[in-house]
Protein backbone atom coordinates (compact mmCIF):
# COMPACT_ATOMS: atom_id res chain seq x y z
CA UNK A 1 0.00 0.00 0.00
CA UNK A 2 1.37 3.35 -0.91
CA UNK A 3 1.17 6.94 0.65
CA UNK A 4 -2.06 8.04 -1.03
CA UNK A 5 -3.75 4.87 -0.60
CA UNK A 6 -3.35 4.77 2.62
CA UNK A 7 -6.11 6.40 4.72
CA UNK A 8 -5.58 9.16 6.50
CA UNK A 9 -4.73 9.00 11.04
CA UNK A 10 -8.40 10.96 10.81
CA UNK A 11 -9.79 8.12 9.03
CA UNK A 12 -8.07 4.87 11.23
CA UNK A 13 -9.58 6.68 13.81
CA UNK A 14 -13.33 7.14 12.60
CA UNK A 15 -13.25 3.19 11.52
CA UNK A 16 -11.52 1.90 14.52
CA UNK A 17 -14.57 4.11 16.00
CA UNK A 18 -17.23 2.49 13.63
CA UNK A 19 -15.69 -0.48 14.08
CA UNK A 20 -16.57 -0.62 17.91
CA UNK A 21 -12.51 -1.95 18.62
CA UNK A 22 -12.31 -3.18 22.21
CA UNK A 23 -10.58 0.06 22.92
CA UNK A 24 -13.79 1.84 23.58
CA UNK A 25 -14.80 0.84 27.36
CA UNK A 26 -18.52 1.10 27.74
CA UNK A 27 -18.40 2.94 31.06
CA UNK A 28 -16.99 5.89 28.79
CA UNK A 29 -18.97 5.35 25.97
CA UNK A 30 -22.22 5.77 28.14
CA UNK A 31 -20.76 9.25 30.03
CA UNK A 32 -20.35 10.27 26.50
CA UNK A 33 -16.22 10.10 27.13
CA UNK A 34 -15.60 7.95 24.54
CA UNK A 35 -13.01 10.19 23.26
CA UNK A 36 -11.04 9.69 26.43
CA UNK A 37 -9.67 6.80 25.35
CA UNK A 38 -6.09 7.03 22.81
CA UNK A 39 -6.41 7.59 19.37
CA UNK A 40 -4.64 5.27 16.96
CA UNK A 41 -0.54 5.68 17.27
CA UNK A 42 0.37 7.69 14.35
CA UNK A 43 -2.38 10.34 15.34
CA UNK A 44 -1.71 10.51 18.46
CA UNK A 45 1.52 11.08 18.19
CA UNK A 46 0.78 13.66 15.46
CA UNK A 47 -2.12 15.35 18.11
CA UNK A 48 0.67 15.68 20.80
CA UNK A 49 2.93 16.92 18.39
CA UNK A 50 1.07 19.81 17.33
CA UNK A 51 0.08 20.03 20.95
CA UNK A 52 3.96 20.95 21.36
CA UNK A 53 4.47 22.93 18.97
CA UNK A 54 1.84 25.19 20.05
CA UNK A 55 3.72 24.91 23.81
CA UNK A 56 6.68 25.92 22.00
CA UNK A 57 5.87 28.86 20.92
CA UNK A 58 4.11 29.85 23.96
CA UNK A 59 6.43 28.94 26.46
CA UNK A 60 8.85 32.30 26.01
CA UNK A 61 5.79 34.17 26.97
CA UNK A 62 4.49 32.07 29.67
CA UNK A 63 7.12 30.57 31.75
CA UNK A 64 8.71 34.37 32.34
CA UNK A 65 5.41 35.35 33.32
CA UNK A 66 5.45 32.37 35.69
CA UNK A 67 8.56 33.43 37.07
CA UNK A 68 7.47 37.07 37.56
CA UNK A 69 4.13 35.64 39.55
CA UNK A 70 6.51 33.64 41.87
CA UNK A 71 8.61 37.11 42.74
CA UNK A 72 5.39 39.05 42.77
CA UNK A 73 4.29 36.49 45.93
CA UNK A 74 6.89 38.07 48.10
CA UNK A 75 4.51 40.89 48.92
CA UNK A 76 2.13 38.14 50.42
CA UNK A 77 5.32 36.94 52.18
CA UNK A 78 6.12 40.33 53.54
CA UNK A 79 2.60 40.49 55.01
CA UNK A 80 2.95 37.53 57.01
CA UNK A 81 6.82 37.82 58.27
CA UNK A 82 8.77 41.21 56.83
CA UNK A 83 11.73 39.86 58.48
CA UNK A 84 11.58 36.53 56.53
CA UNK A 85 10.31 38.12 53.47
CA UNK A 86 13.78 38.72 52.63
CA UNK A 87 14.69 35.00 52.62
CA UNK A 88 11.93 34.00 50.54
CA UNK A 89 12.74 36.55 48.09
CA UNK A 90 15.94 35.13 48.08
CA UNK A 91 14.59 31.57 47.82
CA UNK A 92 12.21 32.63 44.57
CA UNK A 93 14.56 34.42 42.75
CA UNK A 94 17.26 31.45 42.64
CA UNK A 95 14.02 29.20 41.77
CA UNK A 96 13.43 31.89 38.69
CA UNK A 97 17.18 31.66 38.43
CA UNK A 98 17.35 27.66 37.74
CA UNK A 99 14.43 27.21 36.20
CA UNK A 100 14.72 30.53 33.32
CA UNK A 101 17.40 28.65 31.31
CA UNK A 102 14.08 26.48 29.63
CA UNK A 103 11.89 29.52 29.73
CA UNK A 104 13.92 29.66 26.04
CA UNK A 105 13.84 26.73 23.60
CA UNK A 106 17.65 27.19 22.92
CA UNK A 107 19.53 27.58 26.45
CA UNK A 108 18.45 23.89 27.09
CA UNK A 109 18.12 20.95 24.04
CA UNK A 110 15.30 19.38 25.91
CA UNK A 111 11.97 18.91 24.24
CA UNK A 112 9.46 21.05 25.52
CA UNK A 113 7.56 18.99 28.22
CA UNK A 114 10.83 18.38 30.05
CA UNK A 115 11.32 22.11 30.19
CA UNK A 116 7.94 22.69 31.31
CA UNK A 117 8.50 20.21 33.94
CA UNK A 118 11.84 21.80 34.94
CA UNK A 119 10.18 24.96 35.56
CA UNK A 120 7.38 23.60 37.10
CA UNK A 121 9.33 21.56 39.47
CA UNK A 122 11.93 24.64 40.43
CA UNK A 123 8.96 27.39 40.77
CA UNK A 124 6.59 24.97 42.76
CA UNK A 125 9.45 23.57 44.99
CA UNK A 126 10.54 26.97 46.03
CA UNK A 127 6.94 28.05 46.45
CA UNK A 128 6.46 25.46 48.88
CA UNK A 129 9.76 25.69 50.91
CA UNK A 130 8.51 29.75 51.19
CA UNK A 131 4.99 28.83 52.68
CA UNK A 132 7.10 26.43 54.78
CA UNK A 133 9.53 29.02 56.14
CA UNK A 134 6.57 31.40 56.72
CA UNK A 135 4.70 31.23 60.01
CA UNK A 136 1.68 29.30 59.04
CA UNK A 137 2.53 29.60 55.34
CA UNK A 138 1.36 26.13 54.49
CA UNK A 139 -1.81 26.99 55.43
CA UNK A 140 -2.34 30.14 54.10
CA UNK A 141 -0.76 29.10 51.06
CA UNK A 142 -2.47 26.04 50.43
CA UNK A 143 -4.59 28.11 47.55
CA UNK A 144 -1.69 29.32 45.72
CA UNK A 145 0.41 25.98 45.71
CA UNK A 146 -2.65 23.61 44.47
CA UNK A 147 -3.55 26.48 41.76
CA UNK A 148 -0.35 25.47 40.29
CA UNK A 149 -1.79 21.92 39.54
CA UNK A 150 -3.79 23.55 36.90
CA UNK A 151 -0.83 25.13 35.26
CA UNK A 152 0.62 21.56 35.00
CA UNK A 153 -2.40 20.40 33.24
CA UNK A 154 -1.80 23.09 30.90
CA UNK A 155 1.35 22.19 29.73
CA UNK A 156 0.80 18.42 28.46
CA UNK A 157 -2.18 16.30 27.40
CA UNK A 158 -0.45 13.21 28.19
CA UNK A 159 -1.06 11.86 32.06
CA UNK A 160 2.24 10.64 33.01
CA UNK A 161 3.66 13.56 31.97
CA UNK A 162 0.97 15.68 34.24
CA UNK A 163 2.33 13.54 37.08
CA UNK A 164 6.38 13.30 36.29
CA UNK A 165 5.44 17.38 37.31
CA UNK A 166 3.56 17.05 40.21
CA UNK A 167 5.51 14.58 41.64
CA UNK A 168 8.27 15.98 43.43
CA UNK A 169 6.58 19.25 44.92
CA UNK A 170 3.93 16.56 45.84
CA UNK A 171 6.13 14.30 47.92
CA UNK A 172 7.74 17.39 49.51
CA UNK A 173 4.32 19.29 50.23
CA UNK A 174 3.58 16.09 52.27
CA UNK A 175 6.38 15.80 54.09
CA UNK A 176 6.69 19.58 55.29
CA UNK A 177 2.94 19.49 56.04
CA UNK A 178 3.20 16.46 58.49
CA UNK A 179 6.21 17.66 59.57
CA UNK A 180 5.47 21.02 60.16
CA UNK A 181 1.59 20.88 61.33
CA UNK A 182 -1.12 19.72 63.65
CA UNK A 183 -2.78 16.83 62.31
CA UNK A 184 -6.10 18.24 61.94
CA UNK A 185 -4.38 20.90 59.62
CA UNK A 186 -2.33 18.42 57.99
CA UNK A 187 -5.03 15.93 57.05
CA UNK A 188 -7.46 19.04 55.58
CA UNK A 189 -4.79 20.70 54.02
CA UNK A 190 -3.87 16.89 52.09
CA UNK A 191 -7.43 16.58 51.21
CA UNK A 192 -8.07 20.01 50.08
CA UNK A 193 -4.67 19.23 47.99
CA UNK A 194 -5.68 16.22 46.26
CA UNK A 195 -9.12 17.24 45.91
CA UNK A 196 -7.62 20.29 43.73
CA UNK A 197 -5.26 17.81 41.90
CA UNK A 198 -8.20 15.45 41.22
CA UNK A 199 -9.66 18.36 39.48
CA UNK A 200 -6.81 19.35 37.35
CA UNK A 201 -6.23 15.95 36.12
CA UNK A 202 -10.46 15.87 35.00
CA UNK A 203 -9.87 19.72 33.13
CA UNK A 204 -6.83 17.26 31.49
CA UNK A 205 -8.60 15.10 30.50
CA UNK A 206 -11.81 17.08 28.98
CA UNK A 207 -8.97 19.61 26.71
CA UNK A 208 -7.12 16.46 25.76
CA UNK A 209 -10.94 15.09 24.64
CA UNK A 210 -11.53 18.87 22.55
CA UNK A 211 -7.95 18.75 21.25
CA UNK A 212 -9.08 14.51 19.91
CA UNK A 213 -11.84 15.78 18.64
CA UNK A 214 -10.55 19.17 16.91
CA UNK A 215 -7.52 17.29 15.84
CA UNK A 216 -9.70 14.57 13.72
CA UNK A 217 -11.80 17.27 12.31
CA UNK A 218 -8.34 19.33 11.45
CA UNK A 219 -7.45 16.09 9.55
CA UNK A 220 -10.70 15.52 7.98
CA UNK A 221 -10.48 18.92 6.42
CA UNK A 222 -6.97 18.36 5.30
CA UNK A 223 -8.10 15.01 3.62
CA UNK A 224 -10.74 16.73 1.60
CA UNK A 225 -8.58 19.65 0.59
CA UNK A 226 -5.92 17.45 -0.85
CA UNK A 227 -7.74 14.76 -2.59
CA UNK A 228 -10.48 14.47 -5.59
CA UNK A 229 -13.43 13.52 -4.08
CA UNK A 230 -14.60 10.80 -6.45
CA UNK A 231 -11.35 9.05 -6.16
CA UNK A 232 -9.69 9.08 -3.86
CA UNK A 233 -6.05 10.42 -5.34
CA UNK A 234 -4.82 13.11 -4.65
CA UNK A 235 -6.20 16.45 -6.50
CA UNK A 236 -4.53 19.10 -8.74
CA UNK A 237 -3.70 21.52 -6.14
CA UNK A 238 -2.16 19.03 -4.24
CA UNK A 239 -0.33 17.31 -6.67
CA UNK A 240 1.62 20.69 -7.76
CA UNK A 241 2.18 21.09 -4.54
CA UNK A 242 4.35 17.70 -3.66
CA UNK A 243 5.38 18.09 -7.57
CA UNK A 244 6.92 21.35 -7.10
CA UNK A 245 8.60 20.25 -3.66
CA UNK A 246 9.97 17.27 -5.38
CA UNK A 247 11.22 19.70 -8.37
CA UNK A 248 13.25 21.77 -5.81
CA UNK A 249 14.79 18.82 -3.77
CA UNK A 250 15.96 17.41 -7.52
CA UNK A 251 17.49 20.80 -8.99
CA UNK A 252 19.09 21.31 -5.08
CA UNK A 253 20.65 17.73 -4.92
CA UNK A 254 21.11 16.55 -8.05
CA UNK A 255 18.49 13.71 -7.47
CA UNK A 256 16.36 12.11 -10.36
CA UNK A 257 12.95 12.49 -11.10
CA UNK A 258 10.21 11.83 -13.47
CA UNK A 259 6.52 12.33 -14.54
CA UNK A 260 4.13 9.75 -16.75
CA UNK A 261 1.15 11.29 -17.73
CA UNK A 262 -1.85 9.08 -18.38
CA UNK A 263 -4.83 9.27 -19.77
CA UNK A 264 -8.05 7.01 -20.73
CA UNK A 265 -8.08 5.89 -24.56
CA UNK A 266 -11.53 7.02 -26.10
CA UNK A 267 -13.07 7.60 -22.80
CA UNK A 268 -16.32 9.38 -24.21
CA UNK A 269 -17.81 6.17 -25.79
CA UNK A 270 -16.87 4.62 -22.05
CA UNK A 271 -19.15 7.45 -20.66
CA UNK A 272 -21.89 6.89 -23.99
CA UNK A 273 -21.62 3.65 -24.41
CA UNK A 274 -21.91 2.19 -20.57
CA UNK A 275 -23.33 5.56 -19.05
CA UNK A 276 -21.26 8.33 -16.45
CA UNK A 277 -21.99 5.99 -13.76
CA UNK A 278 -19.42 3.27 -15.26
CA UNK A 279 -17.45 5.93 -15.99
CA UNK A 280 -17.05 6.92 -12.52
CA UNK A 281 -16.46 3.22 -11.36
CA UNK A 282 -13.49 2.81 -14.32
CA UNK A 283 -11.85 6.23 -13.09
CA UNK A 284 -11.86 4.99 -9.44
CA UNK A 285 -10.47 1.22 -10.74
CA UNK A 286 -7.84 3.31 -12.40
CA UNK A 287 -6.66 5.05 -9.22
CA UNK A 288 -7.27 2.12 -7.37
CA UNK A 289 -4.78 0.04 -9.57
CA UNK A 290 -2.21 2.78 -9.82
CA UNK A 291 -1.93 3.68 -6.05
CA UNK A 292 -1.49 -0.65 -5.59
CA UNK A 293 1.64 -0.55 -8.51
CA UNK A 294 3.39 2.91 -7.13
CA UNK A 295 5.74 2.85 -4.37
CA UNK A 296 5.18 4.67 -1.27
CA UNK A 297 7.41 7.54 -1.71
CA UNK A 298 5.59 8.22 -5.50
CA UNK A 299 2.69 11.17 -5.79
CA UNK A 300 -0.43 9.84 -7.83
CA UNK A 301 -2.90 12.50 -8.45
CA UNK A 302 -5.83 13.46 -10.87
CA UNK A 303 -5.18 16.90 -13.09
CA UNK A 304 -8.81 16.88 -14.00
CA UNK A 305 -11.16 14.54 -15.87
CA UNK A 306 -9.53 11.43 -17.21
CA UNK A 307 -5.60 12.93 -17.13
CA UNK A 308 -3.82 11.15 -14.14
CA UNK A 309 -0.47 12.30 -13.16
CA UNK A 310 2.19 9.46 -11.56
CA UNK A 311 5.31 11.95 -9.53
CA UNK A 312 8.31 9.47 -9.31
CA UNK A 313 11.18 10.89 -7.03
CA UNK A 314 14.35 8.96 -7.59
CA UNK A 315 13.48 7.66 -10.46
CA UNK A 316 15.72 7.54 -13.96
CA UNK A 317 14.81 7.45 -17.51
CA UNK A 318 14.66 3.79 -17.77
CA UNK A 319 12.88 2.93 -14.42
CA UNK A 320 10.33 5.31 -14.88
CA UNK A 321 9.78 3.73 -18.31
CA UNK A 322 9.45 0.69 -17.07
CA UNK A 323 6.63 1.83 -14.00
CA UNK A 324 4.38 3.38 -17.11
CA UNK A 325 4.53 0.23 -18.69
CA UNK A 326 3.52 -1.78 -16.16
CA UNK A 327 0.96 0.88 -15.14
CA UNK A 328 0.03 0.75 -18.56
CA UNK A 329 -0.31 -2.96 -18.72
CA UNK A 330 -1.79 -3.61 -14.98
CA UNK A 331 -4.52 -1.23 -16.25
CA UNK A 332 -5.73 -2.71 -19.94
CA UNK A 333 -6.05 -5.86 -17.83
CA UNK A 334 -8.59 -4.58 -15.81
CA UNK A 335 -12.40 -5.77 -15.82
CA UNK A 336 -15.14 -3.65 -14.62
CA UNK A 337 -18.32 -5.78 -14.02
CA UNK A 338 -21.58 -4.01 -16.07
CA UNK A 339 -24.31 -5.25 -17.20
CA UNK A 340 -23.61 -5.62 -21.10
CA UNK A 341 -20.59 -7.90 -19.96
CA UNK A 342 -17.09 -6.96 -18.67
CA UNK A 343 -15.75 -3.81 -19.74
CA UNK A 344 -11.70 -3.42 -20.50
CA UNK A 345 -10.17 0.08 -21.30
CA UNK A 346 -6.44 1.10 -22.17
CA UNK A 347 -4.54 4.30 -21.17
CA UNK A 348 -1.64 6.20 -23.42
CA UNK A 349 1.24 7.61 -21.42
CA UNK A 350 3.53 10.41 -21.61
CA UNK A 351 6.37 10.27 -20.09
CA UNK A 352 8.84 13.03 -18.91
CA UNK A 353 12.20 12.67 -16.77
CA UNK A 354 13.92 15.98 -15.23
CA UNK A 355 16.76 17.50 -16.75
CA UNK A 356 18.51 21.04 -16.78
CA UNK A 357 16.02 22.55 -18.97
CA UNK A 358 13.51 22.20 -16.44
CA UNK A 359 13.09 25.67 -14.84
CA UNK A 360 9.74 24.87 -12.69
CA UNK A 361 6.61 22.05 -12.57
CA UNK A 362 4.49 23.36 -15.68
CA UNK A 363 7.98 22.77 -17.92
CA UNK A 364 8.43 19.18 -16.85
CA UNK A 365 4.25 18.55 -16.86
CA UNK A 366 4.39 20.09 -19.99
CA UNK A 367 7.02 17.64 -22.00
CA UNK A 368 5.23 14.53 -20.02
CA UNK A 369 2.02 16.05 -21.88
CA UNK A 370 3.38 16.79 -25.19
CA UNK A 371 4.97 12.56 -25.18
CA UNK A 372 1.30 11.85 -24.18
CA UNK A 373 0.17 13.57 -27.17
CA UNK A 374 2.42 11.79 -29.51
CA UNK A 375 1.02 8.02 -27.69
CA UNK A 376 -2.10 9.61 -28.58
CA UNK A 377 -1.21 10.33 -32.03
CA UNK A 378 0.60 7.15 -32.72
CA UNK A 379 -2.22 4.86 -31.58
CA UNK A 380 -2.78 4.72 -27.90
CA UNK A 381 -2.16 2.12 -25.40
CA UNK A 382 1.67 2.54 -25.59
CA UNK A 383 3.77 4.55 -23.59
CA UNK A 384 6.14 7.44 -25.23
CA UNK A 385 9.08 9.37 -24.07
CA UNK A 386 9.70 12.77 -24.63
CA UNK A 387 12.85 14.25 -25.68
CA UNK A 388 15.17 14.85 -23.14
CA UNK A 389 15.91 19.03 -22.15
N1 LIG B 1 -17.71 9.42 -15.87
C1 LIG B 1 -16.95 10.51 -15.85
N2 LIG B 1 -16.55 11.04 -17.02
C2 LIG B 1 -15.76 12.11 -17.01
C3 LIG B 1 -15.35 12.70 -15.80
N3 LIG B 1 -14.55 13.76 -16.10
C4 LIG B 1 -14.50 13.82 -17.45
N4 LIG B 1 -15.21 12.83 -18.00
C5 LIG B 1 -15.45 12.53 -19.43
O1 LIG B 1 -14.23 12.17 -20.04
C6 LIG B 1 -14.43 12.31 -21.45
C7 LIG B 1 -13.15 12.82 -22.08
O2 LIG B 1 -13.30 12.74 -23.45
P1 LIG B 1 -12.23 13.25 -24.49
O3 LIG B 1 -11.47 14.40 -23.91
O4 LIG B 1 -12.93 13.48 -25.80
O5 LIG B 1 -11.21 12.10 -24.62
P2 LIG B 1 -11.38 10.57 -25.00
O6 LIG B 1 -12.77 10.22 -25.41
O7 LIG B 1 -10.83 9.76 -23.87
O8 LIG B 1 -10.45 10.45 -26.23
P3 LIG B 1 -8.88 10.35 -26.26
O9 LIG B 1 -8.36 10.96 -24.99
O10 LIG B 1 -8.48 11.12 -27.46
O11 LIG B 1 -8.55 8.91 -26.35
C8 LIG B 1 -15.60 13.25 -21.63
O12 LIG B 1 -16.69 12.51 -22.16
C9 LIG B 1 -15.94 13.70 -20.22
O13 LIG B 1 -17.32 13.87 -20.02
C10 LIG B 1 -15.80 12.12 -14.56
O14 LIG B 1 -15.48 12.56 -13.47
N5 LIG B 1 -16.59 11.03 -14.65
Amino acid sequence: MNATQRPPAAHHAAHAASAGTPLRPPALQRLGLQRLRALPQPAERAMHAQHDAELEQMLPVLGPLFGLGMLLFTVWDMLLDPHLARYTLALRALAVLAGSAAYFPNALRWSVEWRCTHIYVTHVCALILCAFILPQGLVYGLAGIAACDFAAALCTLRLPVFARMLAAPTVLYVVLSAWRLPWLLCVSGLMQYAFTVALATVMLLVMRMFQQKSFLLEQQLLHLSQHDSLTGACNRRYLEEVAERELALAQRHGRKLAVAMLDIDHFKQVNDQYGHETGDRVLQALVRTCQGELREIDHFGRLGGEEFVCVLPETDRDDALRCAERLRHSLSMLAIATPFGPLHFTVSVGVAVYGPGHANWPALLHDADLALYRAKHDGRNRVVLASLR
